[in-house]
Formats: C-alpha cells, sequence, structure tokens
C-alpha cells in the first residue's frame, strides 16, 4: 500500500485555518476513502492533556523553554502514536498547525531561534516534515479582531501576547516559506471565506495530482 500524505495547516491567529481545513475535509471525502483530521497540541489523549498546559492562561510564569519542549512532547506523542500509523495505512492526514507553529512561535517570535527548535524536534519525531504546508497569510490584527469577535472561542495564553509578538510570528512564518517554496504554499487569508477555500483547493489539488 501506499504511504498516505501530511498536509499541514498553518498560520497565526484567526487566520482561519480551522473553519478552512473542515470544509477542505469535507471535499477531500469525496476524492479519497482515508482522510484523518486532527490538531496540535493535542490529537490523541496524552498531547491534549500537554495542550491544556501550555495553554492555560493562568500559567503566565512558564518559560520559553518549557514551552518549546512541551510542544515537541506533545508532538512526538501525537505523531508516533497517530500520524505515522495512519500514513502507514495510506491515509491523508490533515493536521491543523505542525512544526512550523513550532519553528515561527518559539524558535522565531519567542527568539529560541529556529535552528534551536528545529534541534528539539529532530529529536522529538526526528527528520520528519509535512509534504504540503498550506500557510494562512494575513496581519495579525485582522487575525486577533476575528478571534476576539468569537464569543464561543477560549481564549488561550498565546493570544494574550502583544502584538508585537503576533508580528513576528507573521514574519517567521514568511520567512519559513521564503525558504522551502516547494512544500508551503501561501495563501491570502484576508479575503471573503469562500475564496479563500477555493485559493486552498486549487494548491492541493494541484499538489495532489
Ligand atoms: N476569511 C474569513 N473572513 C472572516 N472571518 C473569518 C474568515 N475565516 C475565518 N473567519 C472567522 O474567524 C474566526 C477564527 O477562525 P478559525 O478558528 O478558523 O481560525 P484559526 O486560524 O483556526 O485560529 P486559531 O489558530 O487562533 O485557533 C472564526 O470566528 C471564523 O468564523
Ligand atoms: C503547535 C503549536 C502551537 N502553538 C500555538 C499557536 C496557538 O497560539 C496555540 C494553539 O492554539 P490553536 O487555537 O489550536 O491554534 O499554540 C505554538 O506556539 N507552537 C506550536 O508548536
Amino acid at each position: 500500500m501506499l504511504d498516505g500524505k501530511l498536509i499541514t495547516f498553518e498560520g497565526p491567529e484567526g487566520a482561519g485555518k480551522t473553519t478552512v481545513l473542515a470544509i477542505i475535509a469535507q471535499r477531500l471525502k469525496e476524492k479519497y476513502k482515508a482522510i484523518l483530521v486532527t490538531r496540535e497540541p493535542g490529537g490523541i489523549t496524552i498531547s491534549e492533556k500537554i495542550r491544556d498546559i501550555i495553554l492555560n492562561p493562568d500559567h503566565i510564569e512558564m518559560n520559553e523553554h518549557t514551552e518549546a519542549l512541551l510542544y515537541a512532547a506533545a508532538r512526538s506523542q501525537h505523531y508516533f502514536e497517530k500520524i505515522e500509523p495512519s500514513l502507514k495505512e495510506g491515509t491523508l492526514v490533515l493536521c491543523d498547525r505542525f512544526i512550523d507553529s513550532s519553528l515561527a512561535y518559539q524558535g522565531y517570535a519567542r527568539g529560541l531561534g529556529i535552528d534551536n527548535v528545529r534541534k528539539i524536534n529532530s529529536f522529538a519525531i526526528g527528520d520528519k516534515l509535512p509534504d504540503i504546508t498550506i500557510l494562512f497569510d494575513l496581519p495579525p490584527e485582522i487575525g486577533l479582531s476575528r478571534i476576539t469577535a468569537n464569543q464561543e472561542r477560549e481564549n488561550n495564553r498565546l493570544d494574550q501576547e502583544h502584538l508585537a509578538f503576533h508580528q513576528k510570528v507573521r514574519e517567521g512564518y514568511l520567512q519559513l516559506a521564503s525558504k522551502d517554496k516547494e512544500r508551503i504554499v501561501i495563501i491570502d487569508a484576508n479575503q471573503e471565506i469562500t475564496k479563500v477555500v477555493e485559493d486552498v483547493w486549487q494548491a492541493l489539488l494541484k499538489k495532489l495530482i
């Protein structure tokens, strides 16, 4: 059996990743038998528990090294318990955030250094990278205003960071994309949702054919 593919959805807060991923997953189900939708940090019991620790807004004392290590620990368990076995069964895995979040948030915006965060992740999951990454790009103030308007969304510890931090996250992502044009496709997320969905769909079709 052919191995599946790992497709990751990345971008700053409120970029529309989760909303668009759900619509794209529905469409892909018409073409592919096996689709798995998952997320980071989380996706399985242990990693969801780590998520609760990392994102708890009361944990303001968490230092940036602990934060980076916890994201990597959650990823290791998620990858080996859920993602890798699914890929081996030929499943198309759609993951809401993955390693590029750690590189952009912890490596670039927190200032730990992209290479240091790569090393932690290399210990956690080896040299695994997504096959395709969709990067939702938009000015952070627009993403943040979207999540503030969404009453149902829980406010997490990273949402509370100042605008300059979220601007750095965006810069970090764009820097990663400029160095890996083959894997990372930038989508303008500051458009009507239907247009964003269509752009993501076309990008995926091109890569999956
Ligand atoms: N293109 C869009 N235009 C306007 N509003 C949007 C658009 N895409 C998503 N939204 C709205 O913005 C909010 C955030 O969307 P969503 O949760 O999908 O983003 P996200 O990238 O997953 O965010 P986060 O990573 O912060 O959880 C939701 O209320 C959603 O309905
Ligand atoms: C995987 C990962 C995530 N983050 C940050 C990005 C967000 O602020 C939260 C996750 O919340 P979401 O609503 O599920 O998007 O965690 C990070 O900093 N580093 C990572 O590796």
